[in-house]
């Protein structure tokens, strides 16, 4: 029996047509599969089949989870400016520190409680752990607030009650009881005035945590707080390290939306890290599953790999037709904040807000791009739309770049993997030359001898002088100018051309020629001077913009037997024809 990497290399014949694999040297035996650690008891999952009609609540934890992982926490300064982009942005409930933890987080929610410039819809979020003394110092912290969600914490996976709480699983259950009481009470104890505070309880760890055992300690907290209608409790169920697909991640959470107590009264919260890299399609999967709440950072700043990407998320919804309800129309000022604040950059490829996600280097995508670009400006001429109105469908491109804020400038790049489409694309759109469609093959060679020779990339001021050197100004040794030229109508239908040529060698011939309109006079006379050009094509075009001249005009030559290009530019288009005449002459 052969061992499938063995079928796929050797055909039925048994001829090795491709190396089989070999065993690495990798020690993965020592990892267990998740399965054998955590057994989901869900059948008839339902999230394979859902859809998303409408975006979760959402909730920025930058301030407190993002900022524990930075190797300078944000002081009161940065944490503000955060702060005060998530308003804007439009977010309605907002992390904002661990206020037990330092004195800094401890003054920033004093700052925020000292403020009248908070919406009255925004509820700030305070994080503990279940210890007495810090739940205490937490609800110092909160004075004053009007909308308060206290959010305590306490580890429920094995691993971490066996090795760091020290405890059995009735001892852990009874840790949160007892902090959940005691959150209770205090919050009884809060002097009135406007507003409410709210609870929520993470069993950190869920996804490594049995079932059963979750779902008891949940129930347990539900009951303590006493989950109402007016008072939802929010069950924060995180992956605190990702180790598994995420199919067991939406799996964990149907399940405990299924079997929750007071279903009703439960905003079922999800809080994603990205260990695997998949944390974006645990958060989806998990709001397929029945979760109504992500928790997740921007740009996904975090522990390790960080926290779910936010960004990701709503834009995800957006590509998909659903609104995010936050605002990203001005992505590069958002992660300009964000970067400042944390002192990280945003890779340059991050999904939606990268520098470069909205450019294509290489040949085809360019030619996709620049095709699917002209059909969504007619589409929307069509349609009668401004074209940031109109259906989105550009290849290549999941969002129309402006939504985000982002200018059309930058989509397409020239390299050496760029082809024709790109560097036509780069002309029209900055200089207003339009290359018939015959001639992009041509000049895209000369663009690819030159950018394989210094093998960077080409921007649009350097694609236009590279074109000028060829074809609007030939002046290499060997070449010819024109120094005169005058051309008249001796009679209807019938031309005339004298030109005097001069060779960079200095030496001048003075010519005529006779034919029936300018151009062919004109080669009638360069046949006289020795040079055979024979015209196969001519366009000519207005220019749309970006230089000076009005006309540019392409001839498709054969000149001494081989076929050029020739190109003149112009405000008149008698003398532009001339030009590229001579700029056909003077290739070789
Ligand atoms: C997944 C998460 O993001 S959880 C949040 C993690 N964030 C942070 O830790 C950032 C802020 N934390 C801190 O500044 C500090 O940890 C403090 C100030 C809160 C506490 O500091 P210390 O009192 O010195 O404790 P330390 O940091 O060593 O924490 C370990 C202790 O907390 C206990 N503990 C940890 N989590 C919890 C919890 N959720 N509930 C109750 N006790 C807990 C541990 O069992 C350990 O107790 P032990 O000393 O009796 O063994
Ligand atoms: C919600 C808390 C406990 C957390 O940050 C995590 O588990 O990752
Ligand atoms: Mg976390």
């Amino acid at each position: 029996m052969l061992s499938l990497s063995e079928e796929l290399c050797y055909g039925a014949a048994m001829t090795p047509f491709w190396n089989p694999q070999q065993p690495s040297p990798m020690p993965s035996h020592r990892y267990r599969s998740v399965f054998e650690r955590v057994d989901v008891p869900l059948t008839g999952r339902t999230w394979p089949g859902n859809r998303f009609e409408a975006a979760p609540l959402w909730v920025p934890v930058d301030l407190r989870d993002g900022n524990q992982a930075l190797a300078e926490p944000m002081d009161t300064a940065r944490k503000t400016k955060m702060f005060d982009l998530f308003i804007r942005m439009g977010y309605k409930e907002i992390e904002v520190a661990y206020p037990s933890a330092s004195q800094t987080d401890f003054d920033f929610v004093r700052s925020l409680a000292a403020r009248d410039d908070i919406p009255e819809d925004v509820t700030v979020s305070v994080f503990t752990p279940a210890r007495p003394e810090l739940i205490e110092r937490t609800f110092e912290s909160v004075v004053g607030l009007p909308n308060v969600l206290v959010h305590l914490y306490t580890a429920t996976a094995p691993a971490w009650r066996d090795l760091v709480l020290r405890g059995s699983r009735a001892e852990v259950e009874a840790l949160v009881e007892d902090a959940a009481e005691l959150v209770a009470k205090l919050a009884g104890r809060r002097a009135g005035g406007a507003g409410r505070m709210r609870f929520e309880f993470s069993p950190e760890v869920f996804n490594l945590t049995e079932p059963d055992y979750v779902l008891e300690v949940c129930d347990r907290v539900t009951e303590i707080w006493d989950a109402c209608a007016d008072r939802p409790v929010v069950h924060n169920l995180p992956a605190t390290v990702e180790v598994a697909t995420p199919n067991v991640y939406a799996d964990q959470i149907e399940y405990m939306s299924r079997n929750l107590a007071r279903r009703e009264h439960v905003i079922l919260s999800v809080h994603p890290h990205n260990d695997r890299g998949t944390g974006v399609a645990c958060a989806e999967l998990a709001v397929l599953a029945g979760a109504q709440r992500v928790e997740g950072c921007l740009f996904g700043n975090g522990e390790r790999t960080g926290n779910v990407d936010l960004v990701t998320l709503a834009l995800n919804l957006h590509a998909q037709g659903v609104d995010p309800m936050v605002d990203f129309s001005d992505i590069d000022a958002v992660k300009s904040v964000v970067e400042e604040c944390n002192r990280i950059e945003v890779h340059p490829r991050h999904p939606y807000g990268g520098e470069l996600v909205y450019t294509a280097f290489s040949g085809t995508h360019q030619d996709a791009i620049s095709k699917g670009m002209a059909h969504h400006e007619a589409r929307a001429a069509e349609l009668g739309v401004a074209a940031s109105a109109a259906p989105w469908d550009v290849p290549y491109l999941p969002i129309d770049p402006a939504d985000v804020g982002r200018s059309y400038e930058g989509v397409i790049r020239v390299n050496s993997q760029s082809g024709k489409g790109g560097m036509a694309y780069l002309l029209r759109t900055h200089y207003g030359v339009d290359l018939p469609k015959d001639f992009q093959p041509v000049f895209s060679k000369v663009v690819q001898r030159a950018t394989d020779e210094h093998g960077r990339e080409m921007e649009p001021k350097d694609l236009w002088e590279l074109f000028r050197a060829t074809y609007l100004a030939p002046g290499e040794d060997g070449a010819w100018t024109l120094a005169e030229s005058g051309f008249e109508e001796t009679a209807p239908g019938e031309h005339h051309a004298t030109v005097v040529l001069n060779r960079t060698d200095g030496s001048d011939v003075r010519v005529a020629g006779s034919g029936n309109g300018p151009l062919s006079a004109l080669t009638a006379a360069l046949a006289e001077a020795g040079i055979r050009i024979e015209v196969l094509d001519y366009t000519q075009q207005a220019l749309k913009a970006g230089v000076d001249s009005a006309a540019v005009c392409y001839l498709r030559c054969r000149v001494e037997g081989r076929e050029v290009w020739g190109v003149g530019l112009d405000t008149s288009v008698l003398t532009a024809t001339v030009r590229a005449a001579m700029s056909a002459v003077n290739q070789r």
